[in-house]
């Protein structure tokens, strides 16, 4: 079992998101205002639909919390969606008298799946002949809920060990940076500016026109993102069973999110065309501490953390509501048809980035608790500064 667990509920057109984390320690300071500004972060963007410019995201801590501490008891946090009022009646739990529901158009059963979306695989295995209940939940509104408890976990990392996350776009539809240059901490601020949340300014101005080329065509796109994390102590995961692995353990947790596709720990996939002189990071000693040359493996060797620099990419498939609607058929008719489509966004790799780093924050708060332990802030840190001490060899 997991030593940090968490869970999140709620369709994207109910009346909130509702998120439980489980095993964080007590004495985390947190308040609402930190979950408003990771929430607000994961609004921005170029390229997002209008539902992001109406959208509050307003979260309340339910559980958990008292006079700005986690108590150690599992926190419950609920994101509203501003526009429940409109959907009270396509999205209420309780029965709804038929001549209710057909007096308005949205209540209409959706027939015409998205080719990209949860839709027909949706509705073949859960028996709908209506795509509605399956994407209210495929959604990635759903990414508020959990962006919302990274912003917990995130805080625990920086008050008990120092590690801090950092995340960016690396590439969005055919531009990309290929400078190398990695994020700090500080540089969240610069990036939060960017409308693409990329740190060269001449790439990020070529990801806005090819945002708005697809827009302007009645395209969508994906991209790539980074997250990097500094401070990590050495030993996170376990080389000694695969699902102990911490890079089996991100991967998972970023392929989770909707729309990846792929992950890749460092070098990653071009790790796999290069001979081993030069893929791997060589062990030297600097300054009297070992450290490496160079930082191709991501920060984890044989499932565990290195002690360097983590850098994890996520690819995201384009967005499958494709304006110019594509191929389907009408499973109300066996016709040939275009796919549904309602507002949508054209690309939101860099909202992605902003998720991909709350699931990197929970993985590592969760290994972190499993090697360090602790019922409260102080207690886990005193256990890290007892393992840093004793580190050996370095
Ligand atoms: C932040 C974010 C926003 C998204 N916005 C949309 C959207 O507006 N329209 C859409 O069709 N898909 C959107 N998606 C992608 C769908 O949620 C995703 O395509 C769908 O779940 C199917 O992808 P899958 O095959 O990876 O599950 C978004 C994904 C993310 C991470
Ligand atoms: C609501 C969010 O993203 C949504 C993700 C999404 C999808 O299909 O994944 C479809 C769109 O929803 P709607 O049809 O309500 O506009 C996006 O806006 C969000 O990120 O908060």
């Amino acid at each position: 079992m997991a030593t940090l667990r968490w869970l999140t509920a709620g369709e994207s057109h109910g009346p909130a998101l509702t998120a439980v984390l489980e095993g964080l320690p007590a004495g985390v300071e947190i308040s609402t205002g930190h979950l408003v500004d990771a929430l607000a972060r994961r609004r921005l963007g170029h390229g997002r639909g209008a539902r992001m410019t109406f959208e509050r995201d307003e979260v309340a801590f339910l559980g958990g919390v008292r006079h700005g501490r986690t108590l150690g008891g599992p926190i419950a946090v609920q994101v509203g969606n501003a526009e429940w009022p409109k959907w009270q009646t396509v999205m209420a739990a309780d029965p709804v008298a038929p001549e209710i529901l057909s007096r308005q158009a949205r209540n209409a059963p959706l027939t015409r799946p998205r080719p990209g979306h949860a839709d027909l695989a949706g509705m073949q295995k859960y028996g709908f002949d209506d795509a509605r209940p399956v994407l209210e939940r495929a959604s990635a509104r759903e990414t508020a809920a959990r962006v919302a408890l990274g912003a917990l976990a995130e805080a625990f990392l920086r008050q008990a060990f120092g590690i801090e996350l950092v995340c960016h776009v690396v590439a969005l539809g055919g531009a990309h940076s290929d400078t190398g240059v990695l994020p700090g901490p500080g540089d969240t601020e610069r990036l939060d500016a960017d409308p693409v949340r990329c740190l060269d300014p001449e790439v990020s101005a070529a990801m806005v026109a090819e945002v708005d080329r697809a827009r302007r065509a009645g395209d969508t796109l994906g991209g790539v993102v980074e997250v990097v994390g500094h401070g990590l102590p050495p030993g996170l995961g376990s080389h000694v069973h695969g699902d102990r692995r911490l890079d089996a353990r991100l991967a998972g947790a970023l392929m989770g999110i909707q729309a990846i596709k792929g992950v890749e720990l460092g070098d990653g996939f071009a790790l796999a065309g290069v001979p081993g002189s030069r893929a791997h990071d060589e062990i030297v000693s600097i300054d009297g501490r070992i450290g490496r040359r160079t930082a191709h493996s991501g920060g984890v060797e044989g499932g565990m953390s290195t002690g360097e620099l983590l850098r994890v990419r996520a690819a995201m498939k384009p967005i499958a509501t494709v304006p110019r609607a594509l191929a389907t058929v009408d499973v109300a008719t066996g016709e040939s048809a275009t796919a549904h489509h309602q507002r949508s966004d054209v690309c939101a790799v860099p909202a992605a980035a902003v998720v991909a780093q709350a699931m990197t924050a929970l993985v590592l708060a969760d290994a972190a608790l499993e090697k360090f332990g602790g019922d409260s802030v102080p207690e886990t840190a005193r256990n890290f500064r007892s393992y840093l001490t004793h580190l050996a060899p370095g």
